[in-house]
């Protein structure tokens, strides 16, 4: 029976859900069931149930047969070489999930925990994990009634996959430790009961099936994607107001200097901005060559572009893959014993989406240095002040505003040292080599965060700028700039007399983080 569960959206209408089996899922998919903008449910193709069944069936009659099982009939990780008595098999998955209940740090947000949730539950339907369809269900209505395991941030090697956090996954399906539901922490196992659910009681394998992969990491890089591609976005769009603000030379963004330097990305920002600078006459420029914060912003934001390609790519592969061990195929009747709970590929991703990240913050930081500084801004104001006559000498316009980008900027590159190469030989030498993806996902996501703030400075900064330039004349701009810059307008008034603004560039990062506006050829 396919579970449906259609997310009503504001205004009334309603997304249809994300289909989980027998199908690729893709990032944005992920994102919008981690935002609550598209439910999710379950397949009903009959090949998908039929091979989850078979799955779950083989190992059982494997199991009868007395057959030898890693994490099933023996111990875990380095105890492999311990046998479990067949009386005892039954219990071994609840030890495995009460022994990994041992995370710290904060708890992951309701978004990122069902980006986990969906992560995992990808993964299971992959059908090499053994699990039963029951178990499929009960993580599909997890998301559907919004009971979310609190899963603590920290503890994950990201090798052996996620065990520590995802144990707090496999916990609410047994009715211990706690969740968020419906926005209220509260213990899992009255939740359930409210529910009318009883709670799972886990078959041998499946402790280790949903402890023993990459969901953790995998979901939070699904969010870091689709975050970082927006903030290209943003950036050129914030590059293209400078450029007009500081009368910018529009031909350093000419397509015919970009077609004989064939990167992809690169040439698709230039595009971008040239298109906003279409309004600009060539003849107004003020410097034959602006400065590289400027000139060369399509070969910074063009690399963050460019590596979202592989990176998506491998994020989405990892998304679609069997990140478990053991895998299980029961319509060939085997069971291989491997490593793919070893997060290496979303490691290198986010360790390198951190460093491409990062570099815009620095990109729009020193934009915002050449707009706050009359020696270099072509005629504006000093820190942009939009303060006249005497009361000029006691207003600072952006001074703040700029030494807190250049704090955030400082703050996202020094998060830039690779976690990947962080690898501990770990628990007792079985996982001598492990990913630490976890952590450079944690990592991209907070460099994400003080990039976006970096980006809200610059949005108020360049639509501070634009007014000031265009003070005595019309504002040459092209329609999608006017319109950007007059919705910020609408919201944060001119910055003439100093105010604190801390709630209107809080306001700037909300809209950014929820791609309020939809960039170039982008849905909001
Ligand atoms: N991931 C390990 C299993 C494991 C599980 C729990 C542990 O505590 C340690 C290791 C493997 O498949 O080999």
């Amino acid at each position: 029976m396919k579970t449906e569960h259609f997310t009503t959206l504001p205004g009334g209408t309603q997304a249809s859900p994300v289909t989980v089996g027998g199908q690729r899922m893709t990032i944005a998919e992920v994102a919008a069931v981690a935002r609550g903008a598209r439910g999710l449910c379950l397949s009903d193709d009959a090949e998908f149930q039929r091979q989850i069944r078979a799955g779950a069936a083989y190992l059982e009659a494997l199991l009868a047969d007395g057959g030898t099982v890693y994490g099933v009939t023996t111990g875990y990780g380095d105890s492999c070489t311990v046998t479990v008595p067949p009386e005892l098999v039954a219990e071994l998955p609840l030890h495995l999930t009460r022994y990994h209940g041992c995370g710290l740090g904060e708890y992951l947000s309701p978004e990122w925990t069902r980006a986990v949730l969906v992560a995992r539950l990808v993964s299971l339907a992959q059908g090499y994990s053994g699990v039963r369809w029951a178990l499929l269900e009960r993580l599909q209505q997890l998301l559907a009634e919004d009971v979310l395991p609190l899963i603590p941030a920290e503890g994950s090697v990201g090798a052996s996959g996620d065990l520590t956090p995802l144990s707090y996954v496999a916990a609410t399906l047994v009715g211990e430790r706690q969740v968020r539901f419906r926005g209220e922490i509260c213990d899992a196992l009255p939740v359930l009961q409210s529910l009318n659910w009883a709670p799972l009681k886990l078959a041998p394998k499946e402790g280790l099936a949903i402890m023993n992969g990459t969901a953790v990491m995998t979901g939070l890089a699904c969010l870091a994607v689709e975050r970082a591609e927006y903030l290209t976005r943003l950036c050129s769009r914030i590059t293209a107001l400078a450029s007009i603000a500081m009368q910018g030379n529009p031909g350093h963004f000419d397509p015919r200097l970009f077609a004989v330097k064939p990167h992809r990305g690169q040439i698709e920002c230039a595009q971008w901005i040239w298109e906003d600078l279409a309004s600009q006459s060539q003849a107004e420029q003020v410097r034959l060559q602006d400065r590289y914060s400027i000139r060369c912003a399509p070969h910074v934001i063009g690399v963050a572009r460019d590596a979202l390609g592989w990176i998506r790519r491998d994020v989405e592969n990892e998304l679609n893959s069997a990140n478990d061990n053991p895998i299980i195929n029961g319509d060939e009747e085997w069971v291989l014993h491997g490593g793919h709970f070893y997060g290496g590929h979303i490691a290198f991703a986010m360790d390198g989406l951190k460093t491409a990240v990062a570099n815009l913050a620095d990109l729009m930081d020193r934009q915002l240095a050449l707009l706050v500084d009359s020696r270099y801004n072509h005629g504006l104001p000093q820190n942009l002040s939009g303060a006249s006559g005497p009361s000029a000498a006691i207003n600072h316009g952006f001074k703040a505003i700029q030494i807190g980008a250049s704090a955030w900027t400082a703050e996202a590159l020094k998060l830039t040292m690779p976690a990947s190469v962080f690898s501990r030989s770990t628990e007792c030498h079985n996982q001598d080599k492990v990913s630490m993806g976890t952590i450079a996902a944690r990592d991209c996501l907070r460099v994400l965060e003080l990039t976006e703030q970096v980006a809200a400075a610059l949005v108020l900064a360049v639509t501070q700028g634009i007014q000031l330039r265009f003070a005595e004349s019309e504002p040459m701009l092209t329609a999608a700039c006017a319109a950007f810059c007059q919705e910020i307008r609408q919201h944060v008034a001119f910055l003439d007399e100093d105010r604190p603004m801390e709630h209107d560039l809080r306001r700037m990062v909300a809209w950014i983080q929820s791609r309020t506006w939809a960039l170039y050829d982008a849905a909001a």
